[in-house]
């Protein structure tokens, strides 16, 4: 049998117009929200994830602020960016789209940036409230992910969850939500150097790879009936995306999220949810 599907590209639809009608009301206010992007280099997917996250804005009535630079940028070029978004009162929050070009100090871009304004939930400051437990923005993916499963009504509570991946958007981060109280999973952290991965995997009832390894999770990894989300985003030669995945899991999870339509829309519908609510905490 087939597993059923966690449908990333519904239930963002859902969650999004929610947040139209909460724009809405912000506008009424007198209260426009503005989500900023900083894109770097001319990397193919990083555009076509940017320009995706502004038509999203378009959507919900959120204004875009959009800025753009070359591949060859300096830090310095890159962190007068952030100052100028910083200081921008149009502008709620903002992202910077990841990966920067080689040469640049991320986290030096990301701790420049206003943590009231850090719409992705990356900013130092808001990882460290997030281990202590106090409010913060949350990082999309992550977010995006415990949402997609809390929808489709796949239990978290009690679970016992494998994350496979250590990136900084949703291997690291993604542990911190899950073992939440709110949440209450059990979480094992896997990666590309943990030695008997199946072994590991076997026990899980919901399993999220983001290794950026094409066909990692194998069908003989996966405890039947599990849920099985695919975060990894490798190309073949076409470009066309290759999850972490294999096709044949399908036959032995539960829940599948596909890759696409699965976890990727829950990320962009979960950055305007952190741009809406940034906008009513400061509306007051
Ligand atoms: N600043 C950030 N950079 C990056 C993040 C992030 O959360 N913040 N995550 C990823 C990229 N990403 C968002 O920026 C992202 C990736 C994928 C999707 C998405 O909707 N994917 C579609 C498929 C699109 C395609 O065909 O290529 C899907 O899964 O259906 C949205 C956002 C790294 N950088």
């Amino acid at each position: 049998m087939s597993a059923q599907i966690l449908d990333g590209k519904a239930t963002a639809a859902a969650i999004k117009s929610e947040l139209a009608t909460r724009v809405e009301a912000l506008k009424s206010r007198g209260v426009t929200p503005g989500l900023g992007t900083v894109l770097v280099g001319d990397d193919v997917a990083s555009q076509k994830y940017v320009a995706g996250k502004h038509r999203d804005c378009a959507q919900v009535g959120i204004s875009s602020i959009q800025r753009e630079l070359p591949g060859t940028a300096t830090q310095e070029e890159i962190e007068d960016v952030v100052r100028e978004l910083n200081a921008d009162p149009g502008c709620t929050g903002y992202i910077v789209q990841l990966p920067l070009p080689k040469g640049i100090d991320t986290n030096r871009v990301l701790e420049l940036m206003d943590p009231a304004k850090d719409a992705d939930g990356l900013h130092p400051t808001n990882l460290g409230r997030l281990v202590l437990g106090e409010p913060a923005p949350l990082p999309c993916t992550p977010n995006g992910i415990i949402e997609l499963l809390r929808r489709h009504g796949v239990e978290i509570a009690g679970a016992e969850v494998v994350v496979v991946g250590r990136g900084i958007t949703v291997g690291r981060p993604l542990p911190l939500l899950l073992t939440r109280r709110s949440e209450n999973a059990t979480v094992t952290q896997c990666h590309t150097g943990t030695r008997d991965l199946g072994a590991q995997l076997r026990r899980a009832d919901i399993v999220v790879a983001a290794a950026g390894v094409p066909h990692l999770i194998k069908p003989e990894y996966v405890k039947p009936g599990a849920a099985v989300l695919d975060v990894g985003v490798s190309r073949d030669e076409s470009g066309k995306i290759v999850g972490d995945v294999h096709p044949g899991v399908a036959e032995v999870a539960g829940w599948v999220a596909p890759n696409p339509g699965g976890v990727g829309p829950m990320t962009r519908a979960m950055l305007l949810s952190n741009v809406v609510e940034a906008a009513e905490r400061n509306a007051g």
